[in-house]
């Protein structure tokens, strides 16, 4: 594959005449494939299957959807066009229930078509608002960069799990985003990525996306986590995440929770980066939905079997790291530190 044509400004997903782009990312490393939608019943599929993952990416991706929606209803009337749109809300809002971003851009999307007047008038709304929630995660994701490449030092090595990068969002990424803030402050950084099992976002995405701009990036299977702390090869870790409640809970891909306990056993700063779509003020950390996805990503890789036929599997798609284990949130509007609770809600109010 020519790598050359990947670089942090490529977007993940984006509208182009009245369609929706999107890279294929179940097929990196190895083929850079874009796909072309002109209905929103398949984005829906791009997001259950992880053609596009990662939770801003996703948000993007469902407001597109609805885009798509009201060029494909013959609606002739204001409530028949919300009615259509509606239920192309439901069936996108339905693929993925644990990344609090999908709801937030669909939520967005119906509020300001309902503001429409004509049935014109809202299909111009719905398009152009979700256009400019993809220019602006892009600009969400530098701010928040610059807000958390402060608290990386120079010689660093830092950890991250997972893809919480260009490919998670729309560009430049949210804790990748925080690693490329790092090196552009002029900071000398290495990253260690993990392999992410079972669908290895680690090794297909991260290590391929930091290693095609540049960075001197090391991929270490998830079961080298411990090993890589007590023996002095991490400084600092950054992740992503898919929801983050208000006090501090965060939930994130599997194995967040491991590397977040081990890094507190070693005494190594845990960083989450997100933004401010990705908290939800709402939710009780105990009543966030956990996504269980199918046993088949973790019995074989590709089309190889790694586990015995029928063999009972347990495959949640992310897990909770508790607040106690985090150093700081960092976001677009500044970086949240214990106690979470007071800190995570003056985010809001900052200018
Ligand atoms: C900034 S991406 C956030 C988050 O989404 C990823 O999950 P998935 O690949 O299943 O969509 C991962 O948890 C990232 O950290």
């Amino acid at each position: 594959m020519d790598n050359t044509a990947v670089d942090s400004s490529l977007r993940t997903v984006e509208w182009k005449n009245n369609k929706v782009i999107m890279i294929d990312q179940t097929k990196l490393p190895n083929q850079l494939v874009f796909v072309e939608y002109d209905d929103f019943n398949q984005v829906a599929d791009a997001i259950k299957t992880l053609i596009v993952r990662g939770a801003p990416a996703i948000g993007v991706s469902g407001a597109f959807g609805l885009a798509l929606a009201v060029l494909q209803s013959k609606a002739t009337t204001k409530d028949e066009l919300i009615s259509d749109l509606e239920i192309a809300r439901k069936i996108l809002y339905s693929t993925r229930p644990t990344a609090v971003n999908l709801g937030w851009g669909l939520d967005k999307i119906m509020k300001i078509a309902k503001t429409g007047e004509t049935v014109e008038q809202i299909k111009k709304l719905v398009i152009e608002t979700a256009k400019k929630m993809a220019e602006d995660d892009i600009e969400i994701n530098k701010a928040m960069g610059k807000n958390g490449s402060i608290l990386f030092d120079d010689n660093d090595t830092i950890m991250t799990h997972c893809n919480a990068g260009a490919l998670a969002t729309v560009a430049y990424g949210t804790a990748l985003g925080v690693i490329r803030a790092t090196r552009e402050s002029g900071k000398n950084i290495k990253v260690i990525a993990t392999e992410t099992r079972p669908i290895q976002q680690g090794s297909r995405l991260t290590a391929f996306e930091l290693k095609h701009d540049g960075f001197d990036v090391s991929l270490i299977p998830d079961t080298a986590v411990g090993y890589s702390m007590a023996n002095g090869l991490v400084n600092k870790v950054v992740v992503g995440a898919d929801r983050i409640v208000k006090t501090g809970h965060v939930f994130n891909k599997i194995g967040t929770y491991q590397v977040a306990t081990m890094a507190k056993q070693h005494g190594i700063p845990f960083y989450v980066a997100a933004p401010l779509s990705t908290i939800d003020l709402e939710t009780k950390a105990e009543d966030v939905i956990i996504e269980m996805r199918k046993g088949n990503e973790v019995t074989g890789i590709g089309d190889k079997k790694t586990a015995p036929d029928d063999i009972n599997v347990i495959n949640p798609a992310f897990d909770m790291t508790p607040p106690e284990l985090i150093s700081g949130i960092i976001t677009e509007k500044g970086v949240a530190r214990a106690p979470y609770e007071e800190s995570i809600p003056k985010l809001f109010q900052a200018n």
